[in-house]
């Protein structure tokens, strides 16, 4: 029986970084939290404390900030996989390299009925994703959006559920529906490497808007119908894509009782409660989907 070292990454975790684009009078700003993770021939720095292979993960901030600046941001997907290009190809001891980034939007203050030229107001919880992988396996890009906070008032039922002796939640055919929906999808990608050419920003508008118009206008059994819906909707509408993963924590909405005061409730008063909630997941796939290869793999098994 031997002790062996198994799997390990490392680099620079959520690295703040704002690109301003200041070529002309009105201004573009993106501001971006990037991760990057290296994975490759570092065994020594584990076993024997041997940094001879490591490039440090100060230098991997560096390069995120220096990239910003040479080459700008451009979309967080071209971002992603700029730098994860350059790791694998130019730092020998790489063998492969995950971009994490998150995007913070900001949008333009209305000045008076004009879009103000270099003056931002925070969008709110809601955070684009992207995540690059480049491996010997080529190169996979996961974009999405977490945080995307909804709610509707009516149009959405639970009924006819499974009984048994622990059951005592009522059935209701008119409820408040909120989630805060996590998505991400998977490129087919017809080769190895990514095309220069995909529209990032364009797609991540679109199918956001496609996952919002689902929640809005399907009459919801449950929230796993909505899942289902809004993610065949979405690989309906972009042949691009090969899969859709969605999270959707089901933020409850109690009626509150108010007999006890001499008052009906016909859903006009409720309590939001944050915990437990129901968690409702699904991944929404082609059957003839390529492989995703390591398009998925954080190394969160690591942690
Ligand atoms: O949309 C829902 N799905 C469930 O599985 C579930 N379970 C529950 O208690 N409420 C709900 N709502």
């Amino acid at each position: 029986m031997a002790i062996v070292l198994a799997d390990h990454q490392y680099g620079k975790a959520e690295c703040r970084l704002v690109r301003v684009v200041r070529d002309e009078p009105r201004h573009e700003l993106r501001d971006l939290t990037v991760t990057t993770t290296l994975r490759g021939a570092f065994d020594a720095a584990y076993l024997d404390g041997d940094q001879s292979g490591v490039l440090p993960t100060d230098s991997q901030k560096n390069t995120a900030y220096a990239f910003a600046r040479a080459s700008g941001v451009g979309s967080p997907e071209q971002f992603g996989l700029a730098l994860a290009r350059h790791f694998v190809a130019d730092v020998a001891p790489v063998s492969g390299a995950r971009v994490e980034i998150e995007e913070h939007a900001w949008d333009r203050v209305d000045a008076g009925g004009t879009e103000h030229d270099h003056t931002w107001v925070r969008r709110g919880p809601e955070v684009r994703t992207a995540a690059v992988t480049v491996d010997a396996d080529g190169e996979h890009v996961v974009s999405g959006l977490k945080d995307l906070v909804v709610l509707k008032s009516t149009g959405s039922e639970f009924a006819g559920f499974l009984r048994d002796a622990y059951t005592t939640l009522p059935e209701t055919h008119d409820r408040v529906m909120a989630t805060s929906l996590v998505a991400r999808w998977r490129y087919a990608g017809a080769g190895r490497t990514v095309p220069d050419d995909v529209p990032w920003d364009a797609v991540h508008a679109s199918v956001r808007a496609v996952l919002l118009r689902e929640f809005a206008t399907l009459h919801s059994l449950a929230l796993q119908q909505t899942l289902w819906h809004m993610g065949r909707a979405v690989l309906d509408e972009h042949p691009a894509l090969a899969e859709i993963r969605l999270v959707a924590p089901n933020k409850h909405h109690l009626l509150v009782d108010l007999e006890p005061f001499g008052l009906d409730n016909p859903g006009e008063v409720f309590v939001a409660t944050d915990r437990p909630y129901g968690l409702i997941q699904a991944t929404v796939t082609r059957d003839d989907a390529p492989d995703a290869g390591s398009a998925w793999d954080t190394g969160a098994g690591l942690a």
